[in-house]
């Protein structure tokens, strides 16, 4: 059978991280994940908290429910987890879009591989930093890029990476220096992504984001990047579907 487990389908939105933010988009997210951040905003996919949520669903099924809720209104669908990467059967959702002409975004930390890679139009590789406390396997990274590359996608696919401390920053700029041809972005990270203070939490990322903005541009070694919020959590917060 070729079902994937999906544990929430919501949009239209807006994409709010990385190389298309501001983009409309629909959003599919996956259930499951091979890693364990310590601070994972979307925890419930992967932590059991959000098991009663998850449906094992056809290419066509996820297709219908997309057309419910965003009508002929849309022509991007996002990606994401979990880790979507886990899952071979992908392949059938992605055959299934193209078809529609509907372009594709993914989200995935760059620790497994799918052939089905090489027909997303926009894809983010994220490795984690220390303070995520998991360790990048900078093997299968190489090997992940390598084949990016080989699929002729370098246009299309960039390197997300959350800062939250000095250290992952460090981190960071190994990773941007390991893949300098590919399109680095740099997320403030969400230290507080539970409260529903929206408030109090815009002004944290606020603050938060121009350390991160000071800190990049005074550093020479840090030349072609992006800096960017996570410009969801600015309009909404930690509110879960949007
Ligand atoms: C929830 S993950 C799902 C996709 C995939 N597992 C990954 O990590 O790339 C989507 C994006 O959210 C980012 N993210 C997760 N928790 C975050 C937080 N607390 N603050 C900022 N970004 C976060 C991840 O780094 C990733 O780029
Ligand atoms: N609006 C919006 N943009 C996003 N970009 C990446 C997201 C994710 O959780 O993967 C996300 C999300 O959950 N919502
Ligand atoms: S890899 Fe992504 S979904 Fe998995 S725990 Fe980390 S941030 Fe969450
Ligand atoms: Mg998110």
């Amino acid at each position: 059978m070729s079902k994937v487990p999906v544990m929430e389908i919501f949009g239209p939105t807006i994409q709010g991280e990385g190389m298309v933010i501001g983009q409309k988009t629909m959003f599919v997210r996956t259930a499951g994940c091979d890693y364990s951040c310590a601070w994972c905003d979307s925890a419930f996919t992967w932590d059991g908290s959000g098991k009663g949520l998850i449906k094992q669903m056809q290419a066509e099924e996820i297709w219908q429910e997309l057309v419910q809720l965003g009508g002929d209104g849309f022509s991007h669908v996002t990606l994401s987890g979990g880790n979507p990467a886990l899952l071979k059967n992908l392949s059938h959702l992605v055959d299934f879009l193209k078809e529609k002409e509907i372009k594709i975004g993914l989200e995935t930390q760059g620790s497994k591989w799918q052939d089905w890679f090489v027909d997303i139009d926009e894809l983010t590789i994220s490795p984690k930093p220390p303070s995520s406390k998991m360790n990048t396997d900078f093997d299968i990274l190489d090997s992940i890029m390598q084949r990016l590359r080989d699929a002729n996608q370098s246009n299309h696919i960039s390197i997300k990476v959350v800062v939250f401390s000095d250290e992952d920053y460090d981190y960071a700029k190994k990773v941007h220096l390991r893949y300098s041809d590919i399109p680095f972005f740099l997320q403030v990270g969400n230290e507080d992504n539970k409260t529903t203070d929206n408030t109090q939490l815009v002004e944290q990322l606020l603050t938060k984001y121009e350390w991160l903005i000071d800190k990049t541009m005074l550093d020479h070694e840090f030349k072609n990047v992006k800096v960017l919020p996570q410009l969801h959590t600015y309009i909404w917060g930690n509110k879960r579907g949007v």
